[in-house]
């Protein structure tokens, strides 16, 4: 551990997410899976449960001066979710995927949140709680790869007709969720799953901005990936500029589609993402960032600026054209302080 890392522990990054967000998802790396449980679901029952972000209290961010003060003041401001129907119900999508990296045990996510204790914890929010039982990825991914005869290697995509399948069912519920004004929150299942999330909430709701809070930055494509694991493929699968025509991915074609109400397939612009907490990118990915002028967030930026203020700059970044866009939070455990989540065998 180093010791700017030590600076993104749990308690930071609640205190600091003053946020009003719309959708969130949560992702994890098998080594990540037991310990980490309670506070992963702690932190994301938190973001549901957030108050108003105002200057006042996000001022406090960092040292959790302004949790505190939600805490001593809580106040019911409307203004908040707004994107959401009331009464707010939140949507519990479990999503048991594994094929976006080579070890299995990130299907048990979603179980472990709700062991720990998830659903009452955001009923006890005030929150409508629909939980949704977790996608059969035994069984659409099993059908998928059927297919795998008859089609064409992945060009350094490993398991794509598995991720497809998976992500493309994942897509559609989120969106339907959104559409009717629920807030998705989304367990996985190892960070492939960004690829449905992303794709059902661009579809429904394509202003939305992105706050990614990752080690990683997971904008590989194929034709760069050191990898060819899709864990590390989400966003760069959604931006215009690094990949022209997803469906020459096999099980992917599903992301070319147009969306419903004649926006176009699902993409997100580069300055439509904010990078929360990032320790380890691929030279290509630094790249791209640079290249495409991605705002980014190190473990260096958090140690230097604390999170309180690197969480001003990303609402800022994300929020000066936009007041309105609504927030989507893709959390990975991995960017959790490795004191408390052994990040062995990242890839
Ligand atoms: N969400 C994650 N854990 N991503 C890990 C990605 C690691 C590496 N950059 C890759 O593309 O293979």
């Amino acid at each position: 551990m180093s010791a700017c890392d030590a600076n993104l522990d749990h308690r930071y990054l609640i205190d600091a997410f003053d946020l009003n967000i719309e959708s969130a998802d949560i992702s994890f790396y098998p080594t990540m899976l037991r310990y980490p449980s309670r506070r992963a679901q702690s932190y994301v029952v938190r973001q549901v449960g957030k108050r108003a972000a105002s200057s006042e209290t996000r001022a406090g961010g960092g040292a959790g001066i302004g949790n505190v003060h939600h805490q001593l003041f809580p106040t019911d401001d409307n203004s908040l979710f707004r994107h959401v129907a009331q009464p707010r119900t939140v949507s519990v999508i479990g999503a048991p995927m594994t094929y976006g990296q080579p070890f299995v045990g990130t299907d048990r996510g979603p179980e472990l949140l709700r062991e720990s204790g998830l659903l009452k914890d955001l009923s006890s929010l005030g929150w409508r709680v629909e939980d949704i039982p977790d996608l059969d990825f035994d069984a659409i991914c099993a059908e998928a790869a059927k297919n795998s005869s008859t089609c064409s290697v992945s060009p350094n995509a490993k398991h794509s007709l598995q991720v497809g399948a998976g992500c493309s069912a994942l897509a559609d519920l989120v969106e339907s969720k959104l559409r009717l004004g629920r807030f998705p929150l989304i367990l996985g299942g190892d960070h492939s799953i960004g690829i449905g999330s992303l794709a059902g909430i661009l579809r429904a709701k394509p202003q939305t901005g992105v706050i990614w809070v990752d080690a990683h930055a997971d904008l590989n494509v194929p034709t760069v990936s050191e990898s060819g694991n899709m864990h590390g493929m989400p966003l760069g699968l959604m931006m215009k500029e690094l990949i022209e025509d997803r469906r020459i991915i096999p099980g992917l074609e599903w992301l070319e589609d147009e969306s419903k109400d004649g926006s176009g397939p699902p993409r997100l612009p580069p300055d439509s993402l904010v990078y929360v907490g990032l320790r380890d990118i691929d030279q290509a990915e630094r790249r791209f960032i640079k290249q495409l002028g991605i705002k980014a967030f190190t473990m260096y930026d958090i140690d230097h600026l604390g999170i309180g203020r690197v969480m001003d700059l990303a609402l800022e970044h994300l929020m000066k054209n936009n007041p309105d866009r609504p927030l989507h939070l893709s959390y990975d455990i991995d960017a959790v302080d490795p004191v408390h989540a052994l990040p062995q065998g990242q890839r």
